[in-house]
């Protein structure tokens, strides 16, 4: 587990590379990326077989509040993912294949530009599934604000990533929203 989380730890700072770039993120805001400071868990996740998968949600619709989460699944169906317009979609499992959710901080950042992916799991009657997430983000004194982009229209207000799980913590879906800067 501990080899598994270190090669976890180097993709996912390639690809916060790859995008805190395609964004242009200047080099210094991006020192955090390898530091020992940063927020990274792995949790395991089991779904037994439920008799009723109809009358249960193995888990319930949600976005991770990391900047990024890389997931593998075991080979047995159940993700879906919430598409504007196409409702919830399935992501099956495909061997040595990892899916990367993009998560609220990446949202926060990127002004939007990368949304966060709504998600749920649903169960199955007769086979049990695991997955194994992999959470990754700044350290929890970073200060996460899309003003780092030079965009002259935030859309959320600055904040350190303790301040948003704390107010995640109370308000699950709505935490973007009560952080927005713009009126609805
Ligand atoms: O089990 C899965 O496929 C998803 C797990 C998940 O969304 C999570 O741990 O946040
Ligand atoms: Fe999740």
């Amino acid at each position: 587990m501990e080899n598994y989380q270190k090669q976890m730890k180097l993709l996912a700072e390639k690809l916060t590379q790859m995008i805190l770039t395609l964004l242009k993120i200047s080099e210094d805001e991006k020192g955090w990326i390898s530091s020992s400071e940063l927020c990274e868990a792995v949790q395991l996740n089991f779904y037994p077989c439920c008799p009723e998968p109809n009358r249960a949600m193995g888990l319930a619709p949600h976005t991770d509040t990391s900047l990024l989460t890389i997931l593998h699944q075991s080979q047995t169906n159940g993700l879906q993912i919430f598409k504007e317009g196409a409702g919830w979609v399935s992501v099956d499992p495909h061997p040595n294949t990892l899916v990367v959710h993009t998560g609220d901080i990446l949202h926060i950042l990127s002004n939007s530009r990368f949304r966060c992916a709504l998600h749920r799991v649903m169960v199955n009657s007769a086979r049990q599934r695991y997955s194994v997430a992999y959470f990754y983000g700044p350290p929890l004194d970073y200060v996460l604000s899309p003003l780092l982009l030079l965009t002259p229209f935030p859309r959320f207000r600055s904040l350190s990533i303790k301040e948003y799980i704390g107010i995640k913590a109370k308000n699950l879906g709505e935490a973007l929203s009560l952080i927005s800067t713009i009126q609805n």
